[in-house]
């Protein structure tokens, strides 16, 4: 049989097997012979299983089906999105914080699609004064309530039938888009949430939720810092997809557009057609990178 692993708490792993129902799991080991291999199965793996017992659900793990990827953060295999929200208005959206998400996302290969919430409560401005911020940062980027349903039907669209890490700061909405959308899936969302309080104050296991024919959440504790993904300060540029066509303009190849002379980014920022907040979270990223090389 085939299914996919949820969940992986110390030594077994919680299948859910291909086409069957929503709640329904199996309790495997993983005594299959890719031990051997030293391959670890991660949540998100197909995996190929036998059923031991019928009855109580119990079965053994015997092959992980080939990875389309596999994440460091949050450990899992074959994601194939991150939505990640934030508020639009309260908790006061942290940029800094979406961008450090959106690097981390970027270095796995991940699409994100950010999702602003809570729009009902502002203004058109400053809605767009966010929303343009990010306009050429290489996310979709959705705009929604989910008081009055604005993107609603978007970002269902976005979710179905994909496995999706969902992630953003606690409090931004996260449980009342998935009530919402997958009413269906109320208790399990519910569960998320209570899951994630805990979380808070004990260890945490990465686990998938299905929510739909082959749709697939992932909860991850709503987050208040980010550390930087583990990539060379001098390619840290190459993470922003709106640095690329006016670093074309910088005299030195190597340019990091930071303190080089006759540079295109900064000649573009001046202009105002890059983003500030985007620079300068940049800045402080690269800035950040150099002092962790130091020691
Ligand atoms: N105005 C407004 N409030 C919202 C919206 N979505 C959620 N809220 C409110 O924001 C608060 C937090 O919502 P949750 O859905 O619990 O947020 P969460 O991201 O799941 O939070 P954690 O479970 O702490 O991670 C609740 O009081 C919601 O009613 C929205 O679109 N507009
Ligand atoms: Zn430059």
């Amino acid at each position: 049989m085939t299914g996919k692993i949820i969940r992986g708490v110390g030594g077994f792993y919680y299948i859910h097997p291909e086409s069957a129902e929503k709640d329904m799991l199996v309790e495997c080991k993983a005594k299959g012979i890719f031990r051997n291999r030293n391959v670890k199965p991660l949540v998100g793996d197909n995996v190929e299983f036998e059923m031991l017992d019928e009855e109580k659900k119990l079965g053994n793990i015997q092959e992980i089906l080939p990875r389309k990827n596999a994440l460091i953060r949050p450990a899992s295999a074959n994601v194939d999105q991150a939505v990640v929200v934030f508020a639009l208005s309260f908790p006061k959206p942290n940029l800094n914080l979406l961008d450090r998400f959106l690097l981390m996302m970027q270095t796995q290969d991940i699409p994100v699609t950010i999702c602003f919430n809570k729009c009902d409560d502002q203004k058109e401005e400053e809605i767009q004064a966010i929303v343009s911020q990010y306009r050429s940062c290489g996310a979709e980027v959705l705009v929604t309530s989910t008081v009055n349903g604005t993107g609603m039907d978007h970002l269902r669209k976005v979710l179905e039938g994909k496995t999706t890490v969902m992630a953003g700061p606690s409090g931004v909405g996260k449980s009342s888009v998935m009530n919402l959308l997958f009413p269906e899936a109320q208790m399990e969302t519910g569960e998320i949430s209570r899951k994630i309080k805990r979380g808070r104050h004990t260890t945490r296991h990465t686990e998938l939720f299905c929510i739909g024919n082959q749709t697939y959440i992932m909860d991850t504790p709503g987050f208040t810092s980010l550390r930087l993904p583990d990539v060379e300060k001098e390619d840290l540029r190459h993470y922003y997809p709106e640095f690329e066509e006016a670093s074309n303009a910088c005299r030195f190849l190597g340019c990091v557009h930071i303190n080089e002379p006759d540079c295109g980014v900064k000649d573009a920022l001046e202009k105002q057609e890059i983003p500030s907040a985007r620079y300068e979270n940049y800045k402080q990223f690269y800035e950040e990178l150099r002092q962790q090389k130091k020691y």
